[in-house]
Formats: C-alpha cells, structure tokens, sequence
C-alpha cells in the first residue's frame, strides 16, 4: 500500500465547465497560482461557508498489477477528474454543482496504466461541517485493497458478533430473570454497540454494497446508545430517582427519531445532523457523568465496572467524534476495542455472577439436603413418639380398666380386712411391667410385705419396713419426668384410719423404665397415674370402713358395746329359719336388772350406766360364742342360744344370776352394793311349739319371776 501523502493542491470553488461536459480547471493555463498546497485534501483553510472545493495531486511511481486508488471517505460527493475525463463519480452532482449526502463509503478507482506522473483532480462538494476527502488515500491492488478492508474491520467485525452474542444472551435472562428490564437495557446497549460496529466498518460495505443504509444503521445506533446508558442507569439508580437520566434518554430517543425521521423524509442530511447529536451527545454525557460520579458508591460492584468500561467505550467513542470533527489528526480510534472491554466486562461479570450463583446453589443444595435429613429425623422421631406414645394410651387404658375392676371388686367385700385379698392378687396387674412391692401394716406397727412383683424386686424391695417408715420419701404430685427418683414410695391411707393417721399399706415401685421418645413427659404421667391408682384404691377403702363403721354402729349398742335390738330382730329371724330348717332347738333367754329405778334415783344415772356396762361384761364371758347377747332396750337385756335345750339356758341363766348376784358394783372408787337380776326362758319347741310364740312366753316367765319376787329364772312350760 502506497500512501499519496505528497504534493496535495486545493482550489475553492468550483470549476466552470466547457460544452462538453470538461472541468475548465484540468487544464487551465497558468493556474498554479489558484492552487495551493496542503498536507492532506481535508478542510482546507479559509472555507467561509463554501460547499465546493477541488483537489489536485501527482500520482506517485509505483508497481502493480491493478492499481486503484483507495479512499476512506469523502465529505460528501466527489468526481474524480483524470486524463481529461471523468473516472470516478459518488454522488449526484446537479446543475449547479450541488448533490445530496449519499452515505460515507470507502472508495476504490482503478487506475488506468501509466498513471505515475500524471495528476489527478477531485471535484468535492460538501454541506457538511468537514469537506474533502477524510481519513487515507493511497494506492494499491485491488486485492490488496479487499485485504486491507476486510483486516480494518476484523476486529469490529469480530467485536460487533460478540456484542450481538451478548445482546441475544441478555435478551434471554431478560426474558427468564426477575431483573428483566436491566437486562433489556444490557442487550439493546450491546445490540446497538454491535450494529454500530457492524456498520461503521468498512467490510460492511462488502457484505451488501447500501452505504446510505449502513450510515442509517451506524447513526441509529449511534444515536440510541445514550437512550441505552440512560435507561440502563436509570434503572440501577430507580431509588434515587434520576429524573436527569430520564430526561436525557427521552431527548436522546425524540432526537434519534426526529433526526432519521427527517433525513429518511429528505428534509435534512443525514450528515448534517451528526454535528448537532455530537454536541448533544457531549453535554448528556457529562451530565451523566456526573449523575454516575455522585451515586457511584451505591452501585452493586458488578455495576461499576460496567459503567467503567462504558466510561472508557465513550471515551474512545468522543475521541473518535473528535478525529471526525478534525479538532484531532486523523487515526485510526480503536471505538471497537471500547466495545470490547464493554464485552468483555459483562462477560466477566456473567461469569462471575455464575460462580457465584453455582456457590449459592451449591450451599442452598447443602442447607436443604441438611434441612431435608433434619427434617427427615424430626419426622422419624415424632413418628416413633406417635408409636410411643399410642403405646403408653393403650398400656395406661388397660391398666385404668384394670383399676376400674379392681375398685369393683373391692366395693363388693363386706369390709376393709375383706378386701385386702383381691387387692394383693390385684397390685402386680396394675402396675407391672413396674417392679414393685407392697407392705401391709402389722398389728405391731410395722410393714410386711404382702405382695411382689417384677423381675429383680426381691432384691430391690426388703422384707418388711419399721413403723416410721423411715429412708422412705412419698412421691407426691406434681412431679417432673427429670426429677423421678429412682424409687418410688406410695402411702395407702384408710379414712377413718383404725390407728389415727397411719398408713395401711406402702406401695414401693421402681422408676418407669420408658422409651426414650416419650420419657420427657412419660415418666411423670405414669407416676401421676399410679399416684391416682393409690389414692382411688385408698377412697374405696375408705368407703369400705366406712361402710363397716356405720354398720356396726347400726347393730351396736353404743353404752354396753352388745348388740342392739335390732340386731336382735334381724337375728332372731334368721336363727328361727335355721332353727326350723335345722330342727334345732332355740332358747330365748330375757332378763332385767331389779329395782333398777331405785339404783339410778339413790345413786345417779352415771352409776346406772356403769352397771349396764358392768353387766354387758359380765355377759360376754357367761354365754358361749355362738350365743348372741344383746341389750333389748333400757335394762332389759336378751340372749339368743341357738341349738341350746330348755335346761342348758336354765343352766346358763342361773349361772348368769349368781354371778351378776356376787358382783360388786362399783363407781368412782365406791361400793355401791350387789344388784340382782329377774329372767325369764322359753325354748323352741320345748316350751313353746308355735315359733311366733317364744318371745312372749320368754317374757311371761320373766314377769313371773319379778312377780315371784325378782332374782330368780323362770322356765316357761308349754
Ligand atoms: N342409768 C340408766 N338408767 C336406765 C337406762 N335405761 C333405763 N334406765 C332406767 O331403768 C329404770 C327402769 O325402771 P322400772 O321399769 O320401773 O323397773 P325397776 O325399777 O328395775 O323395777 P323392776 O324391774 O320392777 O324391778 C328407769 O328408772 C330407767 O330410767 C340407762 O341406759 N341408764
């Protein structure tokens, strides 16, 4: 490639043209003076508002195949004047010389043989801010040329696939991503920059030969990357409401519009208004600049460094602006390489962003297999405390039907001492699987044991405990399933208690051996149900005594501790029926204290009772047995001999006489003399066949011995 960077001429204006069509410049007599020099055939000095311009130059020595001659750019229309003809035109020049912006292609003119020497003239006319040729102009083969094209615009080429890659890429997250409209910002941002490169290079022009539409596209997108930067920042800055960047990307849109609107309409170069979206473009930029510089500590790091590569891609792309006005020589800008580290960044931060969402997945994966097992565990437990616990209900149902059954039982017996018997059979049904034994108290006070159940209780559990009980802790509610000691001691108390307040019985246990799962709260409830246990069992014995107490006092005569009249009644019935049934004899025996009144009135109603109660003792050790005395009411008394002949109960009754006869009474420490008794016998059938008739006659006979003059037994004959 041969550069033609020597010996460049310019005239101002425009050549007057002869009939046929020739420039009167080409060939003009004495017009070195109308030329001058110029270092490159770009905006000569002095252009005071003028559209036309002429350059001249020698074609230099050179050796090719097919030469052409290669053009960066042309500002804006230009024919190329050789050898007298016209051979090379881009644009329509009219009558007047004028012509529209047709696009800013490169340009390649063959170069007829023999050129070397030869000068060459370049008739421009341009409206634009810049006029003449731009950029290089030199000469080599045509093949060279398409190299050269092609290796200029590889690397934009490349560049601007790789935004299109990224732009598509962030169009997917757009599409997937809850930050969809970031997104949407990255890939119209990285489209843009893409379809700019693509447009602005020269290989371009290779691909489909349209330059106005390539310079429509390059200005689109040009035009649209700040309404890009804009949107993109004022997302980022949402919070602090960037109403600046707003404004800036809606002037940046209404003038992108607004400017290929009017030059696709024809009602202004597209060329003309790059100049003016240039000085926009400068001023928006710096008041995002300085929008950036403010918040920029309450951007996310990633954002940062995004807007640091856009810094340095906008840099790149004002200095290029700069190259293009002429404020800087003309160079190469490397603009691509802006969008390249753009790529790359965001590549960079995608990357980075992975590894860091794998991370974060990779420990979400952790905590939740983590959680899932704990999970898991908590599941199989509480199913296996369900277990447990189902379990213990059902353990706890049987053993309360079981204590139902066994309060039944207990209900049934005549008395405390009666039901002692199914409540020792009872207690290793209740509480076992519990180890446990149970103490009875003895006449002496102490406790045996009365009942043992549980694997190793004979060891556990002594033969018998002292009186006071004593290394015995009673267990009592509440308890808390930790503080269960490892022996457990009930206390069986009876209501009204024989001996005051003194336990029955003791219930010692071992601790409830339960399952893990369910011992927190377990423990205590069986403890609590075996606490219950005693004390229902204790009630229901009470009642039992109770019951007995009652009883006995209902056949009881409270003074003499004989049976009463009642009790007489009821058994009278009943030995008449066995009598009967047996053929047995019956003898009733009745009897009285003598003058009685007259004791109470000399001695008082105290001494009276101690004599009734002197008698009752008496009583008790002059009948057999199976006699029943009883204190019929006042100081009557009765005897019932069952099985006893008419003679026996004389016998016992005389025997009974002299012995009340030859007792001393005494009251308080005085004697108070002897007393005598009057009785009267009947016996069944000797005395008195008819049944119904016993205890009238029993009572005739006693009022014949009163009659007869008291302390005497009367017989009664049939
Ligand atoms: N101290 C005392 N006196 C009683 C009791 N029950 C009845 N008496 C008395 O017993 C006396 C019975 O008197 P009477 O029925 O006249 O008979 P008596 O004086 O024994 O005369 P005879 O039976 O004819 O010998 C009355 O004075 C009653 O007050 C009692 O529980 N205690």
């Amino acid at each position: 490639m041969q550069p033609v960077d020597e010996g460049w001429q310019y005239r101002w204006g425009d050549s007057p043209f002869l009939a046929d069509g020739t420039p009167l410049w080409l060939d003009e007599p004495d017009s070195d003076k109308h030329w001058h020099d110029i270092a490159f055939p770009s905006n000569p000095p002095g252009r005071k508002g003028q559209e036309h311009v002429w350059f001249r130059v020698t074609l230099p020595e050179g050796e090719w195949y097919a030469p052409a001659l290669y053009i960066y750019s042309v500002d804006i229309i230009l024919q190329v004047w050789f050898r007298g003809e016209l051979l090379y035109q881009y644009g329509t020049f009219d009558e007047h010389g004028r012509g529209k912006f047709e696009g800013w292609p490169w340009h390649e003119i063959p170069l007829p043989d023999g050129y070397e020497g030869e000068t060459m003239y370049f008739r421009v006319f341009s409206n634009y801010t810049d006029i003449g040729l731009w950029g290089e102009v030199a000469i080599l083969d045509h093949p060279d040329l398409v190299l050269h094209i092609v290796s200029n615009s590889a690397e934009s080429l490349v560049i601007a696939a790789l935004s299109g890659l990224i732009a598509l890429l962030a169009l997917v997250f757009a599409l997937i991503q809850r930050r969809q409209r970031s997104f949407a910002s990255i890939a119209l941002f990285a489209f843009l920059t893409g379809v700019m490169l693509l447009a602005e290079s020269q290989a371009s022009l290779l691909i489909l030969y349209q330059p106005l539409l390539w310079d429509y596209l390059a200005a689109g997108s040009y035009y649209l990357i700040p309404v890009a930067l804009a949107l993109l920042l004022s997302q980022w800055l949402d919070a602090r409401r960037p109403r600046l960047v707003r404004w800036l990307m809606w002037l940046h849109l209404v003038f992108a519009a607004l400017a290929l609107m009017l030059a696709l309409l024809g009602l202004v170069n597209l060329s003309s208004t790059f100049p003016v979206f240039d000085g926009v473009l400068l001023i928006s930029l710096a008041l995002m600049v300085a929008v950036v510089v403010r918040n920029f500590s309450s951007l996310y790091r990633e954002q940062q460094v995004f807007l640091f590569t856009c810094g340095v891609f906008i840099v790149l792309l004002i200095l290029d602006m700069a190259v293009a006005h002429g404020f800087l020589p003309w160079g190469r800008v490397p603009v691509s390489w802006g969008a390249l580290a753009f790529s790359l960044a965001l590549i960079s931060i995608s990357v980075w962003h992975y590894g860091k969402t794998q991370q974060a997945l990779h420990q979400l994966t952790v905590q939740l297999e983590h959680k899932v097992a704990e999970r898991t565990a908590r599941a199989e437990a509480l199913a296996e405390r369900e277990v447990e616990r189902s379990r213990l209900l059902a353990l706890e149902s049987k053993k309360s039907q079981k204590l139902a059954d066994t309060i039944a039982a207990l209900q049934d017996c005549a008395g405390v001492e009666e039901a002692f018997q199914p409540l020792l059979q009872a207690l290793p049904q209740l509480y076992l699987p519990i180890a446990g034994c149970f103490y009875r108290r003895n006449p002496g006070g102490g406790y045996d044991r009365a009942s043992l159940w549980g694997r190793s209780a004979a060891n556990t559990f002594p033969p018998s405990l002292t009186q006071d009980l004593s290394g015995l802790t009673e267990t009592v509610l509440p308890v808390r399933s930790q503080d269960v000691p490892a022996q457990l001691c009930f206390l069986l108390r009876i209501e009204p208690a024989q001996f005051g307040n003194v336990p029955e019985g003791v219930l010692l246990l071992e601790r409830p051996n339960l399952p893990d799962v369910v011992k927190d709260y377990g423990t205590a409830r069986v403890v609590a149900w075996v606490y219950q246990s005693v004390e229902k069992i204790g009630i229901t014995l009470s009642g039992l005594a109770l019951r007995s107490e009652l009883q006995r006092f209902s056949y009881e005569d409270s003074l003499t501790g004989l049976k009463n009249r009642r009790y007489f009644d009821e058994l009278f019935r009943h030995e008449r029926e066995v009598a009967i049934r047996s053929e047995r004899p019956l003898s009733l025996l009745i009897f009285d204290i003598d003058h009685f009144k007259r004791f109470n009135d000399s001695h008082g109603h105290d001494a009276g009772d101690e004599v009734l109660r002197m008698v009752g003792r008496v009583l008790e050790n002059c009948f057999r047995g199976s006699d029943t005395v009883c204190r019929y009411g006042g100081e009557e008394f009765t005897v019932l001999m069952p099985g006893a002949s008419r003679e026996e109960a004389r016998q016992r009754a005389e025997n009974l006489r002299v012995t009340i006869a030859e007792s001393q009474v005494e009251y308080l420490g005085k004697q108070l003399g002897n007393l005598t008794i009057s009785a009267g016998i009947a016996c069944w059938p000797e005395s008195s066949p008819e049944f119904d008739e016993l205890f009238r006659a029993a009572d005739r006979a006693l009022y014949q011995a009163k009659a007869a003059g008291r302390n005497r037994v009367v017989t009664a004959s049939v």
